[in-house]
């Protein structure tokens, strides 16, 4: 299959038990085409192995071989998982001679698949290119049902990624892309920007975020302190939307949790105020995909990076599937 690579057993090592303790022990690696559809919801990874387009935004490149590094932190994880509950591995989506559009375009049409099989999917990435292809597959899947279903994006990150595609597509685009989709569609964009940093992004972001009636909380506000008034604008957010897709950049984390990304930020938020935005997000009952953007293996210490994306989506898991 073109664009696409099969599970890999040897992702999934951690301590042995005989009664499922462990995620490395929970997970069954399947193909993608073979993901059957379950009687209850079940819970399918996928990686987004491409950072093409980090390159093409002139970041360091790495973020590759996030997905497997992710995978590897996971399955030492304790499993807490409802035994009804099945959680697969389904390989990772991959980028071939530099067609990162090619593997968008594989994206989607798994996501789509997945969401048919009424699977939960958690993507891990790659560069936030992801979630151009993301975004489609979950407006491909929601298209196809004929419902007039909106989809509301939730960023976690320290920018906007609005940067306009006149030269190329690349992982700084992915909002803009979609933002100009949906004026031709004439569909609202509806994206909610959470941890943003004034130092990280340019005026003429600022600009197009405006233009676009983006909301978004700059990160010195991201803070615990003001969750009620933060909760208050996610609220405020989903209340207008049928589905939410939750982006987490990992770059929006302070270097001091996730060093390990293409361009991190030293005064970035902390992984507390985001798992408390999760909680409302998901006490919504409108959580549909999610995913997990520039984990950069070559730039993170001690594993540190991978091993936050792993209890962030420990913590996904265990508040959807309690
Ligand atoms: N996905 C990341 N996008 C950021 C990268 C910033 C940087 O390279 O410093 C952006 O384009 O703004
Ligand atoms: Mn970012
Ligand atoms: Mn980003």
């Amino acid at each position: 299959m073109k664009n696409y690579s099969k599970p890999k057993t040897d992702n999934w090592q951690g301590r042995k038990s005989t009664k499922n303790l462990y995620l490395h022990e929970k997970v069954k690696c399947v193909p993608l085409d073979e993901i059957p559809e379950p009687p209850k919801k079940s819970i399918t990874l996928l990686g987004y192995a491409c950072d093409k387009g980090v390159s093409r935004n002139q970041g360091r490149v790495g973020a590759v071989d996030g997905p497997d590094v992710i995978k590897n932190s996971l399955g030492r994880f304790p499993n807490h998982l409802p035994s009804a509950v099945q959680l697969y591995d389904a390989g990772n989506i991959t980028c071939t001679k530099g067609d990162m559009e090619a593997a968008q375009a594989k994206l989607t049409s798994s996501v789509c698949s997945l969401l048919d099989k009424k699977q939960f999917p958690i993507i891990l990435g790659g560069g936030h290119d992801v979630a151009y292809g993301h975004y489609h597959g979950i407006k491909k899947h929601l298209d196809s049902k004929k419902e007039g279903k909106s989809i509301g994006i939730v960023n976690f990150d320290a920018h906007f990624d609005l940067r306009q595609n006149t030269q190329n597509n690349n992982s700084g685009t992915p909002f803009y892309q979609i933002a100009q989709e949906c004026k031709e569609e004439h569909i609202s964009f509806d994206y909610l920007c959470l941890g943003i940093r004034k130092d990280a992004n340019d005026r003429s972001l600022f600009q197009t975020a405006k233009e676009l009636d983006v909301t978004y909380v700059l990160t010195d506000t991201f803070q615990i302190q003001f969750l009620d008034e933060i909760n208050t604008w996610i609220n405020a957010f989903i209340k207008t939307v049928d589905k939410v897709y939750v982006t987490i950049d990992l770059d929006g984390f302070s270097s001091a949790f996730a060093p390990g990304v293409s361009a991190p930020s030293p005064m970035g938020f902390t992984p507390h105020i985001v798992l408390e935005c999760l909680k409302t997000i998901i006490a919504s009952g409108k959580l549909i995909s999610v995913d997990l953007a520039e984990m950069n293996p070559k730039y993170d210490i001690d594993g540190q990076t991978a091993k936050l994306a792993a209890s962030l989506i420990h913590h996904i898991m265990d508040l959807q599937f309690p």
